[in-house]
């Protein structure tokens, strides 16, 4: 009965509140992509730092009356100008070099002739002060603040950074999430499953949320279904900030792990969530005398369920301790193109295609066949998010879509 069982929103408050930063850390720049500043990033430079030339061509006093100048310098980037220009003079000047002192405007090189050596012809009417010119401090100034805490480092947070000469900035690290399947019957992929095995389908999986999540993947290999072999590989996961363990939490013989965590002391936060596929997860908090703690799921062995669980309830948490919002994948309205039923009273996430077209969001379920149907999670971009209260949905009625993957659409 769901009424038992707790809902998503409510297992998703009782992670949150086991959901802090981790400590901040120094890393140098090119290994902080994916990662969230600790502190606002602080500049220690004007931008630009001097009046900047925008284009290429002549450095001349604002609304230059005369026509033909006197070229008497020439800038190029790097360099520093050393002449001042006056009535009449003009300076070659080369985009991002400094603008010489009395200069207000560049006349760019195409809307010049140069007559010999030292002369040139402006083609057009002299520009106004500040035409083509950047001023000094005029993006940004020393000393502000230009990316705040908590921000997320991708490629233009990183040239900003290296601009203002942020070489090693605080960040959040990425947390360490260790991986765990269990199962007596599981083989590897390149092995042949003999009468009764089937290949371990969650190990590569997991790997690859973990990866996604931008989390520190720590493989673990496959414990048996016995205390002793799920004892010794969960000793090794207590070194990760997470532990994740892929099946062994229902009520089968041996569903061990509950038991295993509970006698290693993991305190369990909760069990069974009503949620479909997902039902039998499970959530425990590992604190050690050293004040170390390592967050504990049991996803369920199904395949679509454990991929579920990880999206719903691991991906918010990896994203918290890594500095950022208690946040999972993002979501759009989507239009139903059929009708939907759903069975039981769970809510329930569906693998669905969804598209966005002339506007607007439409989705329609894939072929599934239920939570061990990895063919048809893998022909799904997107879970439709159908709260059980309503079992029927109609062709045209709006749902919850998390996208799984980019959707290009017009
Ligand atoms: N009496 C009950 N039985 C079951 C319940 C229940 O509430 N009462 N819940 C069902 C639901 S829902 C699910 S989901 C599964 C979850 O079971 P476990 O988490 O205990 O997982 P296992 O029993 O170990 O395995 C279930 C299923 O998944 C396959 N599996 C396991 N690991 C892997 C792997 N690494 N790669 C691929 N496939 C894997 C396993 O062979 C089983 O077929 O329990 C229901 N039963
Ligand atoms: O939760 Mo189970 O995952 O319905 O198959």
């Amino acid at each position: 009965m769901a009424g038992e069982l707790l809902t998503v929103d409510d297992a998703l408050r009782l992670i949150e509140q086991h959901a802090a930063p981790l400590s901040p850390a120094r890393a140098p720049l090119d290994q902080s992509l994916g990662l969230r500043l600790a502190a606002d990033a602080v500049s220690d430079v004007d931008s630009p730092p001097h009046d900047k030339a925008m284009m290429d061509g002549y450095a001349v006093v604002a609304d230059e009356p005369q026509r033909e100048l006197r070229v008497i310098d020439e800038v190029l980037a790097g360099g520093v100008p050393t002449n001042t220009v006056s009535l009449g003079e003009a300076t070659r000047i080369m985009t991002g070099a400094p603008v010489p002192v009395g200069a207000a405007a560049v006349v760019p090189v195409e809307l010049t002739e140069l007559i010999n050596e030292s002369t040139v012809r402006l083609t057009r009417p002299a520009p106004p002060a500040g035409k083509h010119v950047m001023r000094r401090g005029e993006v940004f100034a020393r000393g502000e603040s230009i990316l705040p805490a908590g921000a997320l480092i991708t490629a233009a947070q990183l040239a900003v950074l290296a601009e203002i000469g942020v070489a090693t900035p605080s960040v959040t690290p990425a947390p360490t999430v260790a991986v765990l399947a269990t199962g007596d019957e599981l083989v590897e992929a390149h092995e042949v499953p003999a009468a009764g095995q089937i290949r371990n389908s969650n190990g590569p999986m997991l790997h690859a949320l973990v990866t996604q999540a931008a989390a520190r993947l720590v493989p673990l290999g496959v414990a048996r279904d016995n205390a002793d072999s799920l004892t010794e590989r969960i000793t090794a996961g207590g070194a990760a900030d997470v532990l994740v363990l892929s099946g062994g939490v229902s009520a089968g013989k041996r569903d061990l792990a509950p038991g295993v965590l509970a006698g290693l002391g993991v305190e369990q936060v909760f069990h069974k969530v009503a949620v479909k596929p997902g039902k039998p997860l499970w959530f425990g908090v590992w604190r050690r005398p050293s004040g170390r703690q390592t967050l504990v799921f049991g996803l369920p062995g199904n395949p679509v369920s454990g991929f579920v669980c990880f999206q719903l309830f691991v991906r918010p948490l990896l994203s918290r301790l890594a500095g950022g919002p208690f946040g999972g994948l993002p979501c759009v309205d989507a239009e139903l193109a059929e009708q939907v039923t759903v069975k039981g009273d769970r809510r329930t996430f569906l693998p669905a295609q969804a598209a966005y077209e002339n506007g607007r969001w439409a989705a329609r379920p894939v072929a599934w066949r239920g939570s061990a149907d990895l063919k048809g999670l893998a022909a799904a971009n997107a879970l439709l998010d159908l709260p059980a209260q309503e079992p029927a949905y109609a062709a045209g009625q709006r749902v919850g879509a998390l996208l799984l993957e980019p959707v290009v659409g017009r």
